[in-house]
């Protein structure tokens, strides 16, 4: 499995991605709404950054009113998330996802609680041709 991209909450994407663009040369690819958020990935060697900034009440406007603005997820690419969450259940590692769904960008994606992870919030995708998968 690879990596695929950092999440990030941040109550002003445009302005934070123009701070990253600056300082890393890494540009915004891809922009969207979903699920109430505006995200935007910004291309870096090797992998995205992905900006997530609340536009309603809902995970991302939760998380940046107990936690502040950071890094939310680390989203690693498989071909085959429901194979991942599979191998999930069978560590006994908990499931926020039941089983894949699509995410931003046209991905499908699951999310595994971070209680059974160290404290971080993992994800994994199935990104097509944005970045890389690779079967484990
Ligand atoms: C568009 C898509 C894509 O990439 O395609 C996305 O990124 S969507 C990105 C936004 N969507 C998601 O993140 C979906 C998956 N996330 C979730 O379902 C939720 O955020 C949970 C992870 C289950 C947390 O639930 P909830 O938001 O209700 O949090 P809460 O404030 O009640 O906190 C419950 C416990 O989880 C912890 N917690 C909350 N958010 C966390 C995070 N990002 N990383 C690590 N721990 C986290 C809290 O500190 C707390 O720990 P204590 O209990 O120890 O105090």
């Amino acid at each position: 499995m690879s990596f695929h991209h950092l999440g990030i909450a941040t109550a002003d994407g445009a302005d934070l991605a123009a701070t990253f663009e600056g300082l890393l040369g890494a540009p915004v690819v891809h922009e969207e709404s979903v699920d109430g958020m505006t995200v935007r990935f910004l291309e870096l060697d090797g992998g995205y950054f992905e900006l997530l900034e609340p536009r309603a009440e809902g995970t991302i406007a939760r998380y940046l009113d107990r936690h502040g603005p950071g890094i939310h997820h680390v989203a690693l690419a498989t071909d085959d998330v429901a194979s991942a969450l599979d191998r999930a259940r069978d560590l006994g590692i908990d499931p926020v996802d039941e089983a894949p769904r699509p995410g931003a960008w046209g991905h499908e994606v699951a999310f595994l609680h971070p209680d059974s992870t160290g404290g971080v919030l993992v994800e994994f995708v199935a990104a097509g041709g944005h970045g890389s998968n690779r079967t484990v």
